[in-house]
Order: C-alpha cells, then structure tokens, then sequence
C-alpha cells in the first residue's frame, strides 16, 4: 500500500451526527484534491455496517483502507465485522461524541482526518472483546450504561451530548442501588459504576485514563464506589474538569487479565456507547492488534 495514492472504501453513515451532510462533503471534496481511489458504501439501517464490511473482507482485495464514516456506534460495527483485523481502518468524524477521532488525534476537524488518510502509516490498535462484542474504546456498566438505555436516538440526534445528560439525570434517579461486582484474577471489587476503557478519551474531549490508549495491550479499570444522584454529580464535574483520578472513591487499576462483571441481578452495560448487552459480562484483551490510520503529531 503506497501512502498519497490509496484505495479508500468508505462504509459512510448518513444519519450519524448533526451536520453529517455538509461534513461528509467537505471530506469528499478533500479527497478529489488527492490521487486516492475511492468507493462508497451507504448504510441501510443498525448493524448494516457490519454487513458490508464482511462482505468487503470476503473479496478478498488487501490492499485496501477500509474508512468508518460516522461515529463511534458506527466504528463499532464495522469494528465486529473486522474479523482478525484483515484491513486498515481510518475513520471520518461524523458522530456526536467521535471518542476514537478524538483518540487517533484527528478531533473533529474533517482537513485532519483527510490528510490522515491519505498519509498515515497504519500503527497497531489493541482492542477488546466482552462477551462476543469487540470494543476499542470501553466498556461501561452504571450510570452511563443507564443513560445509554434510557437514550432515545431522536433526541440524541436533536440535542447532541446534552441528550445524554437529560437521559442519565433521569435514569439514575429512578434507580439508586446500583452494586456491581468486578473479579480481577481472583480478586473481587464493589462498584457503584465501573469504566473498563481501552482509550484515553471518554465521552468525547474527556481524558478517563491518561496512560492507558489504543496503542497499548492493556485495559484501565475505573471503579466508581458511589451511586446515586448526588455521587453522579461530583463525578460529571470531576470527568469535565479531567479530574477523575483525583477522586478518593474512584479506584483505577490496570490489567490485561480477563475481567468478570457480575450484579445481583442482569445490570445494562454500554459498549463503545451502545446499549445491548447485559450482565453478566467477560472481558478480555485481545492480544493480536488491528492496524489503525493515526493523526501524525
Ligand atoms: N441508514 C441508517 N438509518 C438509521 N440508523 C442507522 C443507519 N445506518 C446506521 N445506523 C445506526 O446508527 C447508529 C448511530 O450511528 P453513529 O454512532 O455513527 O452516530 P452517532 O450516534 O451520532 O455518533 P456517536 O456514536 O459518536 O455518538 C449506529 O449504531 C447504526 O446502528
């Protein structure tokens, strides 16, 4: 694969984010300026992108970057599509929060993410698999794992990141006893809420986990010992002001050992953001990276 003249197949979300539109032209008009080839493939509905990118896969064409247009939801399911990190993957920033643009030093600017793709050399990405769903990003089971259930795609689209709020306010208020148990090789720990993240970033410009990132094989575990609304405060502040690892009740310990997320009862989990799964929940860190297009410092 020769940088500067690339073969670009673009898996391209049309109702990811807010100004999907604009934004993706803006990308399109970029790469005619350049010698990449390209083809796009639009999404028909959920789970459509893990379709085509299987179908990709199975021409069997390597010499290919395959680039998520979207936002993180769509990242994931070209992510479970990727099997055995058989292609490259670039990403476009069309969603709402973009944790992996954000990640893969592109933010949201479009030119950054452009000329990444024509650029970049692929550098490994560890990733990691809970229960049978690969994750790049994280894993979380409490009050954003509520939030994600509670959040009515309309209204995400309408009001971006401030949907999330109103959605996690209410939830966590209807629901106070959240207790969670985390074993660790052989070791148990009690969460309120617990973040098993494979990035820096969270929830958008937010860093969770300073020395953790895609590019190392390990997983940083955040324990949150409090529930209720009044912790969910102190927390949300504490995550705007990137001061999470500062709090006394927020435990983080690193592992690249396997991971049970356990509750009394079948507790919603979010993954990469998106709801579905339940526990009880096996987390386990890939040790075979994919190769991911990354913003030159
Ligand atoms: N054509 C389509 N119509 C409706 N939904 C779609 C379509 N194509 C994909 N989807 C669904 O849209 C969901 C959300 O997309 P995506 O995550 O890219 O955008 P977002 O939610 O705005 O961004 P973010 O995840 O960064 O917050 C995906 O998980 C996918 O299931």
């Amino acid at each position: 694969m020769t940088p500067a003249n690339r073969r670009l197949v673009i898996i391209h979300n049309p109702t990811s984010g807010m100004r999907n539109k604009s934004r993706f032209s803006k990308a399109l008009l970029r790469l005619a300026e350049t010698r990449c080839e390209v083809e796009i493939l639009k999404t028909s509905g959920p789970g459509h992108a893990t379709f085509l990118t299987q179908e990709l896969i199975s021409r069997n064409e390597p010499d290919l970057v395959l680039v998520a247009a979207g936002g993180d939801g769509t990242v994931s399911e070209i992510l479970n599509g990727l099997t055995g990190g058989a292609l490259p993957l670039g990403v476009i920033p069309l969603g709402t929060a973009n944790v992996l643009a954000r990640e893969l030093g592109i933010g949201v600017s479009i030119d950054k993410a452009v000329e990444t793709l024509v650029h970049a050399d692929p550098v490994p990405a560890y990733t990691a698999v809970a229960n049978d769903k690969r994750f790049l990003l994280m894993l979380g089971a409490g009050y954003d794992s509520l939030a994600v259930a509670a959040l009515n795609s309309n209204q995400k689209k309408r009001f971006g990141a401030i949907a999330y709020v109103v959605a996690a306010v209410r939830a966590i208020s209807g629901f106070q006893d959240m207790k969670l148990d985390i074993k660790i090789n052989g070791t148990h720990y009690s969460a309120g809420t617990v973040v098993i993240s494979k990035a820096k970033y969270y929830g958008g410009p937010f860093i969770i986990a300073p020395d953790g990132g895609l590019d190392k094989p390990r997983l940083d575990v955040l324990i949150f010992k409090g529930s209720g609304i009044v912790n969910a405060l102190r927390y949300g502040v504490a995550l705007l002001l990137n001061r999470i690892s500062r709090l006394p009740d927020v435990e983080t310990l690193v592992t690249d050992m396997p991971i049970l997320l356990t509750a009394s009862r079948e507790f919603p989990c979010q993954c990469d953001g998106d709801g579905g799964l339940v526990t009880p929940v096996k987390v386990s860190l890939d040790p075979k990276p994919l190769m991911i297009l990354r913003a030159a410092v």
